[in-house]
C-alpha cells in the first residue's frame, strides 16, 4: 500500500505553526488553509494524519524501546504495578487477568500513566528503572503542546476564543498509554481482536504506531478503513468529549485494531504466526472539573443541542471502568452500573 491509497488526509503541522515563525502573507495564507482542513477532516472522519508534528523522533523511540523491555518482563515483574493495585487505572493493565475474561478480552496489554507526582492519581513506576519515567514524562509534555495547539485552532474554526479550552485542559489530567499486542496467530483473531471496536473518550489522542498494521478506522458509512503508519507521522482522532463540546459537528469515530495484512514469506506462504506489535497512544483529557457542554455556536437549528453538561472527570472514569471489567474496548455502557472512584469525580 502507498501513500497515494491512503484513505484518511495527511495534515502538516509545520503549515499549521508557520505563522508562529513567518509572517509573510504566504506562510499566513497556508496556515489558514490547513486549519481548515484540520477542521474539514474531523467533521468528516474524526481521523487524521498529522506530519512534521514536532515530536522528536529520537523520543518515540526511546519509548518503544522501553516498551519492549517492560512487556518482556515476567508477569510476576509486571504485577508488582498492576493497574489493581491502584484507584486511578495506572500501571500495567492485562485485560485478561484484570476482567477475568480469557476466551473474550482483547489480545493486548498496556502500561498506563497519567501527569506525574499527582498525589489524588498516583503514578505506578516500574522500580529501578529512572529513563522510562523520564522519558513517559518528556512525551506526555510534548504530546500536550501539540494538543493544545490543534485545540486552538479547532476553537478559532468555530469562531470561539482560540483559547478557550486552554483552561479546561491546564491540570493536564491526561491518560498516557502503551500498548502491547503480544505474538499470536491468525487463528486466534476469529473471534477476538487485538483491541475491539471502540471510540477515545477525552479530547483528542496521539497514537503513534510501529509498522505492524491492523488498525482501522470506520467511516459515516459503517465501512471499515484500513490506517496504515506513515512513518513520520502521527494519528490524531476526536476523542467523545471534544465531539460534545462541539455538539457532535466533530464526530468521535470508531476504530479497532484487527488482524493484519497476510504477508507471505519467501515461499509464498502466509506464515501463521502474527509478530507482536506496539503503540503508544496518548489520550488528551479535559480536567477532571471541567464541565463540558455544547457550545452554543455549534447548536443550530439544523443541529440542535443533543446534551446536557457533563463532568470530563466522572465520563472518563466510568469508560475506564467498564474497560477494566470488561477487558474489552467497547462504546456499550448500557448494562453496566460502573461505581466510580470518588477521589476522580466531582459529581
Ligand atoms: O493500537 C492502536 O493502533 C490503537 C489503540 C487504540 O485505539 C486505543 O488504545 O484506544
Ligand atoms: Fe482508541
Amino acid at each position: 500500500m502507498g501513500v497515494n491509497d491512503i484513505a484518511l488526509p495527511i495534515i502538516d503541522f509545520a503549515k499549521i505553526i508557520g505563522p508562529s515563525i513567518s509572517h509573510s502573507l504566504e506562510v499566513l495564507e497556508e496556515s489558514e488553509k490547513e486549519q481548515k482542513r484540520l477542521f474539514q477532516a474531523f467533521v468528516d472522519i474524526g481521523f487524521v494524519y498529522l506530519a512534521n508534528h514536532s515530536i522528536p523522533s529520537f523520543a518515540q523511540d526511546n519509548l518503544f524501546s522501553h516498551a519492549k523491555q517492560f512487556f518482556a518482563l515476567p508477569d510476576s515483574e509486571k504485577a508488582k504495578v498492576e493497574t489493581g493495585a491502584s484507584k486511578s487505572f495506572h500501571g500495567w493493565f492485562s485485560p485478561s487477568r484484570t476482567s477475568g475474561d480469557t476466551q473474550h478480552s482483547d489480545l493486548k496489554e498496556a502500561f498506563d500513566v497519567g501527569k506525574d507526582n499527582d498525589a489524588t492519581r498516583p503514578n505506578q513506576w516500574p522500580e529501578d528503572w529512572p529513563e522510562f519515567r523520564q522519558d513517559m514524562n518528556f512525551f506526555f509534555e510534548k504530546c500536550h503542546e501539540v494538543h493544545l495547539v490543534l485545540l486552538r485552532t479547532l476553537a478559532k474554526q468555530v469562531d470561539v476564543d482560540e483559547n478557550f479550552f486552554d483552561p479546561h485542559v491546564d491540570a493536564k489530567d491526561h491518560f498516557f498509554r502503551v500498548i502491547y499486542y503480544p505474538e499470536t496467530s491468525r487463528a486466534a483473531f476469529k473471534d477476538r481482536m487485538r483491541a475491539s471496536e471502540h471510540t477515545d473518550y477525552g479530547t483528542l489522542t496521539l497514537l503513534f504506531n510501529d509498522d505492524s498494521g491492523g488498525l482501522q478506522v470506520r467511516r459515516t458509512d459503517g465501512t471499515y478503513i484500513d490506517a496504515p503508519p506513515i512513518p513520520g507521522c502521527v494519528i490524531v482522532n476526536v476523542g467523545d468529549l471534544l465531539s460534545r463540546w462541539f455538539n457532535d459537528k466533530l464526530i468521535s469515530t470508531e476504530h479497532r485494531v484487527v488482524e493484519p495484512e497476510p504477508n507471505p514469506g519467501a515461499n509464498g506462504n502466509i506464515p501463521d504466526v502474527i509478530p507482536a506489535r506496539y503503540a503508544i497512544a496518548w489520550f488528551g483529557h479535559p480536567n477532571r472539573e471541567a464541565l463540558v457542554e455544547p457550545l452554543e455556536v455549534c447548536c443550530t437549528s439544523d443541529n440542535p443541542k443533543k446534551y446536557g453538561p457533563v463532568f470530563a472527570g466522572k465520563h472518563v472514569v466510568e469508560r475506564l471502568a467498564y474497560l477494566h471489567k470488561k477487558g474489552k474496548n467497547t462504546t456499550d455502557t448500557s448494562s453496566d452500573n460502573v461505581a466510580a472512584d470518588p477521589l476522580l469525580v466531582t459529581s
